[in-house]
């Protein structure tokens, strides 16, 4: 069934396939995935090494392009936009979280939140990084460089600055990867919030079924394919279905 295309939908992805390679190295790494995200929700994706998961998160950012199928992202249909075009939606309309963080460690923490605004030609407004350094509890580390931070507040520092561009949709991979239990669960509470309070779509790949505990929905992949979903997902009922996956 297509997903209805309206502003509750800000993204969805139909019949996507992906494959990698040609000839005898052909690795089909999505055979197929119809799914769409709700604006305000928050989901996260999981399943066995090799499933898929990355390659649907890259492909629904519009980081890599399906070999068939369709992205929907924030109301325009991004497969059959040039580059440029792709590159600029990403820019106004997406926020993206990494396990590496990946801060510039020259910059100070404040400087880092700026940079991709700062890159796509808009001046961030000073007020604007303050509440968001703010929503992340660092704001009396604004001048801290990277090195000075811990691994959990170096991923707050990430949240920050996915968020203060106020994107649509927010991607996170494996965002609580490198992280310890406590940090993981204040990044976990911070894109929570970017749901509940900010209405932002987030869609997070973990492997962690604490972290996918935080969802209201988690939608499991295996070899390509969705096989399943939960909704308000306990970590017991997620680590159970992730067994019966061979995850
Ligand atoms: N750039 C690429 N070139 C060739 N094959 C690739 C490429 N990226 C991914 N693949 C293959 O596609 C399949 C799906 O990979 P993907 O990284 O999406 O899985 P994943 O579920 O995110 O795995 P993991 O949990 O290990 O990160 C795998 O078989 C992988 O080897």
């Amino acid at each position: 069934m297509e997903p209805e295309v309206t502003e509750d939908v800000p993204l969805w992805g139909s019949r996507l396939r992906k494959v990698y390679g040609k000839g005898e190295n052909r690795v089909p790494a999505l055979r197929g995935v119809t799914v769409s995200f709700p604006r305000a929700s928050f989901t996260a994706v999981m399943g066995p090494s090799g499933s898929g998961k990355s390659t649907l998160l890259r492909c629904l950012a519009g980081l890599e392009r399906p070999t068939e199928g369709e992205v929907v992202l924030a109301g325009t249909t991004i497969s059959v936009l040039g580059e440029p075009d792709i590159t600029r939606l990403r820019r106004d309309r997406v926020g993206f979280v990494f396990q590496s963080y990946n801060l510039l460690p020259a910059l100070t923490v404040r400087q880092n939140v700026e940079l991709p605004m700062r890159l796509a030609g808009r001046r961030p407004l000073r007020a604007d990084v303050e509440l968001v350094l703010d929503q992340v509890g660092l704001a009396d580390r604004a001048t801290a460089r990277p090195a000075q931070l811990s691994g959990g507040q170096q991923q707050r520092v990430a949240v920050a600055r996915a968020l203060v561009s106020e994107p649509s949709v927010l991607f996170a991979d494996e965002p609580t990867g490198a992280l310890d239990t406590n940090s993981s669960r204040d990044v976990m509470a911070l894109l929570r919030d970017a749901a509940d309070r900010h209405s932002r779509t987030v869609v997070m790949v973990t492997h962690d079924p604490v972290s996918a505990a935080w969802a209201d929905r988690v939608v499991f992949l295996s070899d390509g394919e969705v096989h399943g979903e939960l909704v308000a997902p306990s970590a017991a009922a997620v680590a159970e279905q992730m067994t019966t996956l061979g995850g």
